[in-house]
């Protein structure tokens, strides 16, 4: 029988194909096909439950801070955390904060477009940020210490029109990474439950403004342990399951064999056997056509874009700021590497999973599901059935949870500090911060909420967004890095370098969508070569004009004026004076500039420059790669989990022993006892 005859093609994945009528055989038009495996009960408990639950535990949490550690819910706490974090929360928190929607879907989304180069460039294009800006993070501590965003410090550095070009810039990237969570989050749900993505579009920023309220940052920051280590488990489940346990591939050997066979060049892929934007056969830029090889044009256009983006959205992102602030000294640059190295396994790991695992199993995916983040919900639903969903919704959950509640709340403090503080209430109290920052939570998020709708309408996809992120807001990252490292970096080529970059970064990006496919439209400019050239251009031309501007002009500064910076109210902080010792400060930041620099360099040129020569990988070398994956997922699962309770150990023990016997900390009742007599003496008719 001649391979046209097979149904189903490959021998394996029968239920996505047909025998029709005619005897051919018919490939699934799309694998969802508009059905939900969960029904939309499942949906709602999942959008509004999720939410609901986290605002009672995070208030919970406050309160057990409040009674049994002493905390004093100032708007500082609410704003930078009492900036004391250690390392492994500081951790804990980069991970969940920098693991978005897109982390979990497009990554995927990626290895199903390229094959194994999708996961790692994803990976390794958007760890490196992370590790790199451990470096900003102890200069922040250096040079800006009493900081509340990145604007304040643009704003003592450069002056009122930088500050506003900025606050324009950060805006932008806050509003660019909630859409994207939105856009995965209301895809998925409304794939797997069937609610209607409108209604989820504004529903999910529901849940995540109710919990966010309930706790400002060091409470979010807690929380976001118990979301980090519910992802984690869940990805260890996945990655387990498609290399080892799985009834369907259960070893890298059978998604070696399915991967050679789905690219295979013999394979048939006229209609109906297959149908367009389904995966099928040879893979256009890659070497032989196979997704087992590094040497993927496709792949590395993707990795470079992703690299841009990606520094904008850490660098422009005053959430990456506000953490590097709550951090305590000697944690930031520890806690930032080893957050940017436990995240890599999250899309390295998934996606070596689950988006391969889908190209494996021959799923009848089309690339405008895939476009939307649909990879992981169509495998798990294939691997696991309904539990599958049940458990991808849940991550997903997390992870929209987490990092749009840390979205939520950098845009409350620049809302709060850059705008209310600056321009309108110098004077503003601490209750006045605080209600403000509410006010603002509440307000964003409801904005985000009808944003997405209308994207989700437009026909916007998270595929799209998370390429174009770069060309928006890429030509900000040198200015914004320049301004703390580089003391001749001045003000007016930091403005003209930002406006000129993202204005030349969108003309190059719909000029070469024209030249190249004759019409600018959503798929048209969704494409790698005008992606490309558009981030290219901003992210350059950003850095270009402000080096240039600053060498002929340049500023000597000093840092007196960021130094200046003030608190609102005092801070109760327990730091020793050691801890901000500008000799430590400099070591830390050798530390982080070797390691830092050090992991850059392996992760970005050597692993896929020694990873060439395999070509198309043999089965040895691809059950290595796998192997790599599962280890990385499972050791940075453990590390994320173990290492923020045993920093917290004395504080869990003291809460657990507050709660058993109902008793407060000596440390608070003797502060409480000092303040009583404090106010004794002041107003002796108090006594
Ligand atoms: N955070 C990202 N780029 O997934």
């Amino acid at each position: 029988m001649g391979s046209s005859m097979q149904c189903p093609p490959l021998g394996f994945s029968a239920q996505y194909y047909q025998v029709g009528y005619d005897g051919s055989c018919v490939r699934q038009g799309s694998f969802f096909e508009g059905k939900a495996t969960l029904n939309q009960g499942v949906g709602y408990a999942v959008v509004l439950g999720f939410g609901a639950f986290f605002a009672f535990f995070t208030s919970f949490l406050v309160w057990l801070e409040k009674r049994y550690v002493g905390a004093q819910h100032t708007s500082e706490w609410f704003n930078t955390a009492g900036r004391s974090v250690k390392t492994g929360l500081i951790a804990s928190v980069i991970v969940s904060q920098w693991t978005w929607a897109a982390t979990i879907l497009q990554s995927s989304n990626v290895a199903w477009e390229y094959g194994v180069s999708g996961p790692f460039w994803y990976a390794s294009g958007a760890t490196i940020q992370v590790l790199l800006f451990g470096v900003m993070a102890i200069e922040i501590k250096r040079k800006a210490p009493h900081a509340h965003t990145v604007c304040e410090i643009v704003k003592a550095r450069w002056g009122t029109t930088a500050h506003i070009v900025f606050l324009w810039f950060c805006f932008m990237t806050n509003i660019i990474v909630t859409a994207m969570l939105l856009l995965g989050g209301s895809a998925v749900v409304n794939a797997l439950t069937g609610v209607n993505i409108y209604a989820a579009s504004f529903l999910i920023p529901l849940g995540v403004i109710v919990y966010t309220l309930a706790g400002g940052l060091k409470a979010t920051f807690l929380a976001s342990y118990i979301h980090s280590l519910i992802v984690h488990v869940i990805l260890v489940i996945f990655v387990y399951l498609v290399y080892t346990a799985s009834s369907n591939l259960g070893s890298p050997k059978v998604v070696y064999n399915h991967l050679l066979e789905v690219a295979s060049k013999s394979r048939i892929c006229q209609e109906p056997i297959s149908h367009t934007g389904q995966a099928c056969g040879p893979v256009v830029g890659n070497y032989g056509g196979s997704y087992l090889t590094m040497l993927s044009s496709g792949g590395l256009i993707f990795g470079i874009i992703n690299i841009i983006g990606n520094f904008g959205t850490v660098f422009v992102d005053n959430g990456y700021w506000m953490s590097a602030i709550a951090a305590r000294p000697s944690a930031t640059h520890k806690g930032y590497l080893l957050g940017g190295l436990v995240w890599f396994a999250v899309p390295f790991a998934l996606a070596t999973s689950l988006g391969l695992g889908a190209l494996a199993l021959d799923l009848p995916l089309t690339s405008i599901e895939a476009g939307r983040g649909l990879v992981p919900p169509a495998i798990a639903i294939a691997l696991m059935g309904k539990t599958g969903s049940v458990l991808l919704l849940t991550m997903l959950f997390m992870a929209v949870t987490s990092a749009g509640s840390a979205e939520l709340i950098a845009v409350s403090s620049l809302c709060t500090y850059d705008i209310y503080r600056t321009y309108i209430n110098p004077n503003a109290t601490g209750k006045q911060i605080l209600n403000v920052s509410r006010i603002v939570i509440l307000a964003f998020g409801c904005f985000m909420g009808v944003l997405a709708a209308i994207l989700n309408k437009a026909g916007v996809s998270l595929g799209w967004m998370y390429l174009a992120m770069g060309v928006i807001i890429g030509s900000a990252v040198m200015p914004i890095a320049f301004m703390l490292l580089w003391r001749k970096a001045n003000s007016s080529g930091a403005i003209v370098g930002t406006i000129a970059g993202c204005i030349l970064g969108v003309i190059t990006w719909l000029t070469v969508t024209k030249v190249e496919y004759g019409r600018v439209n959503l798929d048209t400019t969704g494409r790698n070569a005008p992606m490309l050239a558009g981030n290219l251009v901003s992210i350059l031309t950003g850095g270009v004009i402000h080096a240039i501007c600053s060498l002929l002009w340049p500023q000597n500064y000093d840092w007196e004026s960021t130094k200046q910076i003030t608190m609102v109210e005092r801070d109760k902080s327990d730091l020793p004076d050691e801890e901000f010792k500008e000799e430590k400060l400099i070591s830390a930041k050798t530390w982080i500039l070797k390691w830092g620099i050090g992991f850059t360099v392996v992760i970005l040129i050597l692993w896929p420059v020694l990873s060439l020569p395999a070509k198309e990988f043999s089965l040895g070398y691809f059950t290595f790669w796998a192997i790599i994956a599962i280890a990385w997922g499972t050791i940075g699962s453990v590390v994320i989990i173990a290492l923020p309770l045993i920093e917290s150990r004395e504080t869990i023990k003291n809460v657990l022993i507050g709660l058993l016997t109902n008793a407060i900390p000596k440390e608070k009742i003797i502060e409480m006892k000092s303040k009583v007599s404090a106010i004794t003496v002041a107003v002796p008719e108090a006594a």
